[in-house]
């Protein structure tokens, strides 16, 4: 089963300088059990997009079409404020770079832990047990005391592992990570991606997980979504994509071999160039005024095309070299 399904989203902002178009014919999947990476540069609508899978689009956005399917039954885009409250958190779980927005700094970790479990049916005595258990499979010291301590007694590194335990513990079917592990010391991110693997695959969940950093999205996800300007302009298994990646600038961000760079020079390279004015996009590829590999057809409008079963992308050179590889 597939745990989300986006197609066609469109999402509007309406701005003084005029409507900005954010998110354009976004579809993708996330497949049950798997993490997808979701990567692009600063502005490219990551978080316009988790803002309209969570139902929290600034009072100036609208969805204007398109289809955000949760577990194959509910489309997100058509429920209403109160049904998308009660899948936040429990159904759809959220980790994000700062813990401290997760964590309420003057109630102890075990009260917070305990309010989370307010549905569950459960005593004082069994939230604490299950609040414990969730410490210790995120492995903090001294789970048992750990409860009656505040979030500013523990490192910034424990605090994002509090953060994951209190996202994880309701079981949700898809947890969205938005970069989760930016602000951790390069030692403590590799020890958080492994910690998320090993829970991702204990609790069985589906996940977002957006990053800048290709080295993580390599190391983490099954598979990866590129987004441009607020389109995805390809998509695939992270073997695909990363391995023979069809989209110029999919070839731009891996031009350099990962595996010859530092952990430093691992996050996204910088295209000279800037992404366009949504309010004004190009008639053509949104991609072209900054591709290398610009050619007149770049000027028509782009539509996704299947490279190889489960690989897409949104360039018409994909066609060209398809074309040229069959008459060669
Ligand atoms: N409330 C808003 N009103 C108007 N424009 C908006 C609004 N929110 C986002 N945008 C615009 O939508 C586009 C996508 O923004 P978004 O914040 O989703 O990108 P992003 O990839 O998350 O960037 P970053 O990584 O810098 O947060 C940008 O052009 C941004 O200016």
């Amino acid at each position: 089963m597939t745990t989300l399904s986006v197609s066609g989203l469109n999402v509007w902002f309406s701005t003084e300088d005029g409507p900005l178009h954010a998110l354009k014919d976004v579809t993708f999947d996330i497949p049950e059990r798997r993490i997808v990476g979701i990567v692009g540069e600063s502005g490219c609508g990551k978080s316009t997009l988790i803002n309209a899978i969570l139902g929290l689009l600034a009072d100036n956005g609208e969805i204007r079409n398109g289809e955000i399917l949760f577990e194959g039954q509910s489309d997100l885009t058509k429920l209403t404020r109160r049904e998308m409250q009660d899948l936040r958190g429990p159904r759809i779980s959220t980790v994000f770079q700062d813990p401290m927005g997760a964590l309420n700094p003057v109630l102890s970790v075990g009260e917070q832990m305990i309010n989370i479990q307010y549905r569950s049916g459960q005593s004082k005595a069994e939230k604490a047990a299950r609040a414990i258990e969730m410490l210790k499979l995120v492995r903090i010291p001294d789970a048992d005391s750990a409860l009656n301590r505040y979030p500013h007694q523990f490192s910034g590194g424990m605090k994002q592992r509090i953060a994951i335990a209190m996202s994880l513990m309701m079981e949700p079917a898809l947890l969205i990570a938005d970069e989760p592990t930016t602000a951790l010391d390069a030692t403590l991110e590799v020890a958080t991606i492994e910690l998320l693997q090993d829970l991702q695959e204990q609790i069985g969940c589906s996940v977002m997980f957006i990053s800048h950093h290709l080295g993580v999205i390599a190391e983490l996800c099954q598979d990866v979504v590129v987004m441009y300007a607020g389109e995805v302009v390809e998509r695939g298994t992270v073997r695909d994509v990363f391995h023979d990646p069809r989209h110029p600038y999919t070839r731009r961000l891996l031009e350099c071999d990962p595996a010859r760079q530092t952990e430093r020079t691992r996050v996204l390279p910088t295209i000279p160039g800037e992404i366009p004015d949504l309010r004004h996009r190009p008639e053509g590829c949104v991609f072209a005024p900054r591709c290398l590999e610009r050619h007149p057809g770049c000027d028509m409008a782009q539509s996704e095309r299947m490279v190889a079963p489960g690989h897409a992308a949104r360039c018409n050179l994909v066609d060209q070299s398809a074309a040229e590889g069959e008459s060669a």
